[in-house]
């Protein structure tokens, strides 16, 4: 149990933060982190609520069937489905989902079904990349407003226990195994991403 309080502590403070950042604009965005392996529990944000107010009823703890164990007066995020794929498929502890004009933006310079590379600068240590001139891609995948079609095309690009995909004219999902490297990481795409679009458009490439 002390286990549980822990994990939530740890989302709450990350939903906080992002909130002061304006990142769930429109009650967008959604947020998970693991609080039991077998069987899989996950705390997610409740759907639809505006994320900048904070409250004891922010998150349900939900099951490998995205199901809500013990709260049925709120439905878990509308892509719980998402948080739970990457769970089964990886050891992340942690999922991040953003709406921002930065990674909306970049979604729209390039093709989904491809990736977007960066490269060039510093913060890519952050995304655990320390090699000189390192480069990271994201892949960009459509937003099928059908969830169940939406996890199929994301499921391939779940590759390890961190990464991102980028959701085209949607948003962001980074995923990371503990809450302070998913946070972590998501500053650093969205740095990345900020920096490209503020940038010539050199240091971008498909
Ligand atoms: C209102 S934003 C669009 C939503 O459908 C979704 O993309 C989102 O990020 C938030 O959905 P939620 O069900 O609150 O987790
Ligand atoms: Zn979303």
């Amino acid at each position: 149990m002390e286990h549980f309080f822990t994990r939530l502590e740890e989302i709450k403070e990350i939903k906080q933060t992002l909130a002061k950042r304006d990142w769930f604009l429109g009650t967008s965005g959604n947020l998970s982190i693991k609080v039991n392996d077998h069987p899989l529990l996950f705390l997610v944000t409740a759907s639809g609520k505006d994320k900048t107010i904070h409250s004891s009823s922010d998150f349900l703890v939900v099951d490998e069937n995205e199901q809500s164990i013990w709260d049925q007066t709120k439905n878990p995020s509308a892509e719980a489905i998402l948080h739970k794929l990457i769970y089964k498929n990886s050891n992340a502890g942690c999922v991040l989902h953003v709406h921002t004009i930065a990674n909306n933006l970049i979604t729209q310079s390039f093709p989904t079904n491809k990736e977007v590379s960066f490269s060039g600068s510093e913060i890519i240590k952050a995304l655990g990349l320390w090699e000189e001139n390192a480069e990271i891609s994201i892949p960009i995948i459509p937003n099928h407003a059908h969830i169940p079609t939406l996890g199929e095309a994301f499921l391939p690009h779940i590759n390890g226990n961190h990464g991102a995909v980028l959701i085209h004219n949607h948003g962001i999902t980074v995923w990371a195994e503990t809450a302070f490297e998913a946070k972590k990481q998501l500053e650093a795409y969205e740095f990345l991403f900020q920096l490209t679009l503020q940038s010539k458009p050199t240091s971008l490439s498909v």
